[in-house]
């Protein structure tokens, strides 16, 4: 007899041994069902046989060669749904599933051989009538022995559930809270493949529970055909995810997401079947083609992963809903179990055949069980990641306040400087400006010094002139022995003003040199004034003797001590006084300047004072120049028959 499939060792001890290792082959438990009453009328004999409790073997009808197929437990008719829950180490698998495993129990065969009585036992018989706990199937006693489990662990035990089912290659949420409408399937590294918007639901009690998988089992798709008037026509999923939360535990990173924890997946799948033997039509064809490709891509990535050099390449689990939804229980890190259902009637041999077959390579892929990290041991990487990232936090923010406080001592920095520029700017030019008037206030200075020095100077030829001349005059009058009328006309001498008063003179006012008001000075007596015999017209009536003399400065306007302006005739007396030098070097004088206001400033008198002394000594030149001519190329002639206009005339 030939015999395949199965790896050495039973199943118990498989299971015992537990998953964790570099790799963990599929468990696969064959069962085969009791011929069933329509089977039995149409006499079809049995062609499987149970040879101990993994094997069996197939005695093909008209005398073939049997075949013997080898599994981690073959259950014949007679086992009861119980024995099939403890052949299948299911509990252990929930334990895995305590630890963090993700597990799976998955049904596979023909329609009708027996893979939904299998998982959940039979259908109702009727509404409202229960079915026996004994005919009770892998998942309620699974169900049953997990919340007895988890009850039992004295730790807090988080039992969600979902439920779902691929029809025609659509997701199905079976839990909706509304008519159940396709769900997309998605992809992450974390996750893996995950159907997005599933319905997650938390449970705490068997009952609650059982009511989400009579919810779903009503709501899966079946349908009647020629050999199961149940026929379920679609993949269905149950899971439940198992998950431990203490006081110390963090709660999930995502809450939408299934909490981190095992994880315990029921799959009904839906039954390979021929179109021919099952008569199906329409919806039901179409429903068995879809079917039959998904299990074909099932099987296909199973071949694959029996090939340890393509294991490590491409598997298309991308070819179908179902096999990205098992990828993970199929070659990834969960632990598999799979239940084989055939029928025992030798019409549904070639499916029989075929599914021991598909079998028998299942069970020789092998997993990496490998335990997804509990929350509680995420928490040291968890709170790890989180330290950088606040650790990064702090360092973003202290930049940007190092970034504001910059900015801030900057602001600051730069209306400081920027005053700083501006008062020093404006000191620069308070001092250039001072530097300037300083300089522009030594120049004026200067220049009226220069001014005063020449106005001296110039003031002084006047005297010297103006006093030679009197003297001059006076001698060619009065001849040689008079004295003369003031001090100050013999020159150089000091300021006459300075000189003690001689005698009492109410017609002087001025020193004639230096222009000071005087009171009393050197005065000639009345009788001595000169030049009383001159031009006894312009006296204006009044004695000669009462007269200013010429040489005398003009009076203020106004001033009760001066009777008059000076006249013409002043100047008239001047020109006669240079004829009389004609025969000597003498220079005449020119008008006297008018003594100025005395508020008038000295800087400006000053300079203003010096081109009418240089115009006064220019025009004194010009006039003894010009009377010295006119003296020796003219002989003397009367008094009378000269104008005073035509030898000199007062600027
Ligand atoms: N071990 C068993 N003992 C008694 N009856 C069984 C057993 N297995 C299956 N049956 C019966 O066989 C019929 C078909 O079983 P079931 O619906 O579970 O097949 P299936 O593989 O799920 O079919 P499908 O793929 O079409 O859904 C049902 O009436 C069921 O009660």
């Amino acid at each position: 007899m030939e015999e395949r499939g199965s790896p050495d060792g039973d199943l118990a001890r498989s299971l015992e041994q537990g998953p964790e290792g570099p790799e963990t082959p599929i468990q696969v438990v064959l069962r085969v069902r009791p011929m069933s009453a329509a089977e039995l009328r149409r006499g079809q004999q049995s062609v499987l046989h149970c040879s101990g409790t993994r094997t069996l073997q197939v005695s093909p009808p008209g005398g073939g060669p049997e075949v013997a197929f080898r599994f981690g437990a073959v259950l014949d008719a007679a086992c009861t749904q119980e024995d099939v829950f403890r052949a299948c180490g299911v509990r252990r698998l929930g334990e895995l599933a305590l630890r963090g495993f993700s597990c799976t129990v998955f049904t596979f065969g023909q329609t009708g051989s027996g893979k939904t009585y299998t998982l959940t036992g039979p259908p109702p018989q009727g509404e409202g009538v229960p079915v026996p706990p004994s005919l009770a199937g892998i998942m309620q006693r699974t169900f049953a022995w997990l919340l007895d489990r988890v009850q039992h662990l004295g730790a807090p035990v988080t039992l969600r559930a979902s439920y779902l089912e691929i029809y025609n290659e659509q997701v199905r949420d079976l839990l909706s809270l509304g008519s159940p409408r396709p769900l997309p399937v998605r992809w992450n590294k974390t996750q893996g493949f995950y159907v997005e918007q599933l319905r997650v639901v938390e449970f705490r009690s068997l009952e609650a529970l059982m009511e989400l998988l009579q919810m779903g089992l009503s709501r899966r798709r079946s349908s009647a055909h020629t050999l199961n008037q149940a026929s379920s026509r679609s993949h269905a999923l149950l899971t439940l995810y198992i998950s431990h939360q203490t006081a110390q535990q963090m709660p999930p990173v995502d809450p939408g997401a299934p909490c981190v924890g095992g994880k315990l997946c029921f799959v009904d799948l839906a039954g390979s079947e021929k179109v021919a033997a099952t008569g199906s039509r329409g919806e039901l064809m179409l429903e068995a083609n879809s079917i039959n490709r998904s299990l074909l891509a099932l099987g296909h990535c199973i071949s694959l992963l029996l090939d340890p050099q393509r294991k490590q390449s491409h598997i298309p689990f991308r070819d179908s809903k179902l096999t990205k939804l098992l990828a993970d229980s199929l070659g990834g890190r969960g632990v598999t179990l799979m239940v084989a259902c055939v029928s025992p009637s030798a019409q549904c041999l070639p499916e029989t055949l075929s599914t021991l077959r598909y079998a028998s390579r299942a069970q020789r892929v092998t997993t990496r069980p490998q335990a997804p990290k509990s929350p509680v041991a995420k928490q040291p990487q968890r709170l790890e990641t989180e330290m950088l990232q606040l650790q990064e936090e702090n360092r973003r923010l202290q930049f940007q306040l190092d970034q504001m406080d910059c900015k801030a001592s900057g602001l600051s920095g730069a209306r400081v400087a920027w005053a700083q520029r501006n008062l020093y700017g404006m000191l620069q030019e308070f001092m250039l400006e001072n530097e300037r008037l300083r300089k522009e206030k030594s120049q004026l200075q200067n220049s009226q010094d220069l001014a005063r020095n020449e106005q001296r100077i110039l003031a002084q030829q006047v005297h010297a002139l103006e006093r030679r001349l009197l003297s001059a005059s006076y001698r060619h009058q009065q001849g040689p022995g008079l004295t003369p009328p003031c001090p100050c006309l013999m020159a150089p001498a000091p300021p006459c003003h300075a000189l003690p008063p001689v005698y009492s003179c109410p017609c002087c006012h001025i020193c004639p040199l230096c222009r000071v008001p005087l009171a009393h000075w050197a005065c000639l007596p009345r009788e001595r004034h000169l030049p009383q015999v001159l031009d006894p017209e312009a006296s204006g009536g009044r004695p000669p003797s009462a007269r200013p003399p010429p040489w005398a400065p003009p009076c203020s306007p106004g001033s009760a001590k001066c009777p008059r302006e000076r006249s013409h005739s002043d100047w008239t007396q001047t020109r006669v006084l240079a004829e009389m030098l004609m025969e000597e070097e003498v220079v005449p004088s020119a008008p006297p300047m008018p003594v100025r206001p005395p508020k008038t400033s000295p800087g400006l008198r000053g300079g203003a004072g010096v081109p009418n002394l240089a115009q006064r000594l220019e025009a004194l030149r010009d006039q003894i120049g010009s009377s010295l001519r006119r003296g020796r190329s003219q002989p003397p002639c009367s008094e009378g028959a000269r104008s005073p206009g035509q030898v000199l005339s007062p600027r």
